[in-house]
């Protein structure tokens, strides 16, 4: 299988925030090999990978479990050495300018909580500021914004070890973002949120973007995420770069169909229309797949011509079997 790489991957960028060049990790394992016997291995959970991201784009960077995400954060914030390749974030390296670096990012680890589990959030918040040194007219700005796009006022004073995970996540993206960091990597931001909280969530992401030029970071699980905040998207998988493009693109990689669901005016045995095949058939609804890239009006015309047609929906692919079929591709390959 060929992989695109788009166009923003490849052309000069004039401001570059994150610049990756053969990134590589490695880790040394050990494995029982039996009652008394170790086996040292190697697991190589970042693979050479390279890319760019110019300043103000929210980038997803997804790939299915093990895939090497959480590595290649972790090595982006300075947390990890990279075995081999190159970092830079805004023109730092991580590992060498961890303590400078840690002004100019944010981050927020989905599964874990960066707050301090026994203080209210203002306490948390208070030690933030301290840490970070933020001077006090841009912390009171910056609280004030999050607490009211966030919804966080009613929750200040509680503390984090009684917050929901909704609010919990609401309350580490807030302290994430009160220095006013450059970059954000944000690891799993709507993991185990209800649909409200992600809306929320998402929202502000959105804001934080446009309003501050905030260049993002994501990965994710939840491709809605991805079709609601990213234009760009990076698929990763075996530690390596399989996708850098935009959405549709990642559709034609994958081959993905949409449906055309349609409700007849009686039962009919599947419909034959030259384009689309019948892959369901429910009572007089049918669901009738069709390339995505293709137009669906020629489509709805056939079968309104030649069927009683009643009423009809568009179904857009689900990526995560676009991803699926990508992945389907790979393993065939090897
Ligand atoms: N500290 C470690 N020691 C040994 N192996 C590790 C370590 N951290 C990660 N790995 C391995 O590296 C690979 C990539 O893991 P990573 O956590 O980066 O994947 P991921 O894409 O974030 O997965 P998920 O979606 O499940 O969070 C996996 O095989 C994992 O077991």
């Amino acid at each position: 299988m060929t992989v695109p790489v788009s166009e923003a991957a490849t052309e000069a960028v004039t401001d570059t925030v994150i610049e990756l060049d053969g990134v590589e990790k490695v880790f040394d394992v050990r494995r029982k090999a039996g009652p008394l016997r170790r086996l040292r291995t190697q697991v190589r959970a970042v693979d050479g990978i390279s890319f760019t991201v110019p300043r103000g784009e929210i980038v997803g960077y997804i790939g299915p479990n093990g895939a090497g995400k959480s590595t290649t954060i972790k090595m982006l914030t300075g947390i990890l050495n990279p075995s081999g390749g190159r970092i830079r974030i805004c023109g730092l390296d991580p590992t060498r300018d961890r303590t400078r670096l840690a002004r100019r990012i944010g981050v927020v680890f989905g599964q874990r909580t960066t707050l301090w589990w026994d203080l209210p959030l203002r306490d948390s918040y208070e030690l933030v500021r301290r840490m970070y040194r933020i001077d006090d007219a841009r912390y009171a700005a910056n609280l004030a914004a999050c607490v009211e796009l966030l919804d966080l006022g009613p929750l200040l004073e509680v503390p984090v070890r009684q917050l929901s995970l909704g609010q919990r996540m609401r309350g580490d993206i807030a302290a994430a973002l009160l220095h006013d960091p450059e970059v954000l990597y944000l690891d799993e931001p709507t993991i185990g949120l209800d649909v409200i909280s992600k809306t929320r969530v998402r929202d502000f992401l959105r804001r934080v973007n446009a309003e501050r030029g905030t260049t993002v970071l994501l990965t994710t699980h939840d491709l809605t995420d991805i079709e609601q905040l990213c234009r760009r998207v990076m698929v990763i998988d075996h530690g390596r770069l399989m996708y850098d493009g935009d959405l549709g693109g990642l559709h034609a990689v994958g081959d993905s169909e949409r449906t055309l669901v349609a409700d007849f005016a009686r039962e009919l045995p599947p419909v034959e229309i030259e384009g689309a095949r019948c892959v369901k058939v429910d009572g007089p609804r049918q669901w009738l797949a069709f390339p995505a890239q293709a137009s669906a009006a020629p489509l709805v015309a056939a079968v309104a011509a030649h069927y009683p047609l009643v009423d009809l929906s568009v179904r857009e692919p689900a990526i995560e079997d676009v991803i699926a079929r990508m992945y389907g591709e790979d393993a065939d390959r090897t």
